[in-house]
């Protein structure tokens, strides 16, 4: 039995599903479908999930909601009446809508309940139009599927219980269709997971019915090494492990949700990304060991939007506790933190900007100072990650200098080096700007040229 889960992109629009419904007759092992909420259909489309999100903060701040509501129904409409489905869908989905804008009273509820009606709304449309094709397809609520989460509202996180209960739907007959993004709390209250959890959703229902494989369909035909909008075309990686892609993922490859892979890996289900728009293609399979060894890294990932927070002390080393003082501030201003690289007198500490806003920087930046009797504190914004990842990485001489040389190469000077606790990765801190010729040099030198790794 497999999972096969359908992204934004792949049920943009009717074209896609009719693609979509195809992909799911070919092979009767594809029995559980999850699909995310209708996604960019060009450039400059709206998603609907973020439509969604619009129309909640309009209805919160009591603006009128009606051009939205409709630009909204007009996208099911759309998809609906191409596929020649009855226009009841449309209209239950509209008054779903409405349902929980009036009823919905705490606006976290609210956000979440109208962030899930995407995929809710999609998995209702897919699963009609496979009855329509004549074959034995339901919808599944992520509550009578068994998904019980924490209550973190838009961050969520599958609470053990479920996978238990997830198991039961293998006694399902036929084909099961599952909106991706949310599950429930114990109380019963809705509650997503993350931007783009539709993955984890996939993940979490292919350890539950443990699957033989857990299919990720999207609009590339592969994970390739690095972002295909920084270096075109590159190269396609056909294997990699669990642990290197959640490290690319967390560090930029925007393909796979990182917190997807932990319960595949946990059960130790394959993953294959594959691409809608082109099934027969092999993919890129994701596992705990790889078949194939093509070079010491398998990729490159990037992100911006950090800044690093520079703390130095004379004689910092010999303080007992210094570190933990630190980062408990930062845990009591609600800031966590991604790399801390430490020298001996200073140490640094970097962050996602998006935790911070003026007042709280100036608060953290004051109170480090008072309390750690600091000599010196400052913040810089606009640092970009630039991230090399390969299983085995360290043990590898030469990896440090050939990243090294490159970057110097591209004229862009490092503000932080950080190898990682883990084998896995090799971190490069640098200005935002330099993001892209950084990434681009780096694979030049890695995947392009001849220089050999030892
Ligand atoms: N290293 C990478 N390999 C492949 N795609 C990548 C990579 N990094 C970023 N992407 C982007 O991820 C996109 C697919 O992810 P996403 O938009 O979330 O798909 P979906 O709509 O299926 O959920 C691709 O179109 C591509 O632009
Ligand atoms: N629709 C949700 C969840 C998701 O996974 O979407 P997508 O498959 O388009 O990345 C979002 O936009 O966050």
């Amino acid at each position: 039995m497999k999972v096969a889960k359908f992204g934004g992109s792949s049920v943009a629009s009717a074209d896609m599903l009719r693609k979509v419904a195809n992909i799911i007759q070919e092979d009767q092992e594809r029995k559980f479908i999850v699909v995310s909420a209708p996604g960019k259909r060009f450039d400059d489309d709206i998603k609907v999930t973020d439509l969604f999100i619009k129309l909640g903060e309009q209805h919160v701040s009591g603006q009128d909601i009606e051009q939205t509501l409709s630009q909204i129904m007009d996208r099911f409409l759309s998809i609906t009446q191409e596929l020649n489905l009855s226009d009841k869908i449309v209209n239950r989905i509209k008054k779903e809508t409405e349902h929980v804008l009036n009823e919905t009273n705490n606006t976290n509820h609210l956000k979440d309940a109208l962030k899930a009606m995407g995929e809710d709304s999609l998995a209702r449309v897919l699963s009609a139009y496979l009855n329509q094709m004549g074959l034995n397809a339901t919808y599944v609520n992520p509550k009578d599927a068994g998904i019980y989460v924490s209550d973190d509202p838009g961050d969520a996180q599958v609470l053990d219980k479920s996978y238990e209960l997830i198991y039961n739907l293998r006694n399902r007959e036929g084909i099961v269709v599952i909106p991706g993004f949310f599950g429930y709390t114990e109380k019963g209250i809705l509650t997503t997971f993350p931007r783009g959890g539709s993955d984890i959703t996939g993940s979490i229902i292919a350890a539950g019915v443990k699957a033989e494989l857990y299919e990720n369909f999207t609009d590339v035909s592969s994970v390739y090494c690095v972002n295909p909008s920084i270096v075109e075309q590159p190269k396609e990686i056909k294997g990699l492990t669990y642990k290197e892609m959640r490290e690319l993922s967390y560090s930029g490859f925007s393909v796979f949700h990182d917190e997807a892979l932990i319960p595949a890996f946990n059960q130790k289900i394959p993953v294959c990304i594959k691409n809608t728009n082109d099934p027969q293609a092999p993919g890129t399979m994701i596992e705990s060991e790889k078949n194939e060894y093509n070079g010491p890294i398998v990729g490159i990932a990037s992100d911006k939007g950090f800044s690093s927070i520079y703390v130095g002390k004379y004689l910092m080393n010999r303080e007992l506790g210094f570190g933990r003082n630190l980062l408990n501030i930062l845990v009591e201003e609600g800031v966590s933190f991604e790399h801390a690289p430490s020298g001996i007198d200073s140490m640094s500490v970097i962050v996602r900007s998006e935790q911070l806003n003026e007042k709280k920087e100036e608060r953290l930046l004051r109170r480090l100072k008072q309390e750690l009797d600091l000599d010196t504190v400052s913040i810089e914004h606009g640092i970009g990650m630039v991230v090399i990842v390969g299983e085995g990485l360290s043990q590898r001489v030469n990896v440090a200098a050939i990243a090294t040389t490159a970057i110097a190469k591209a004229g862009v000077n490092i503000e932080m080096i950080n190898q990682g606790s883990s084998d896995v990765s090799m971190m490069f801190g640098i200005k935002e700007e330099d993001i892209n010729k950084t990434v681009q040099s780096l694979y030049y030198d890695f995947f392009e040229s001849a220089m050999p790794v030892r």
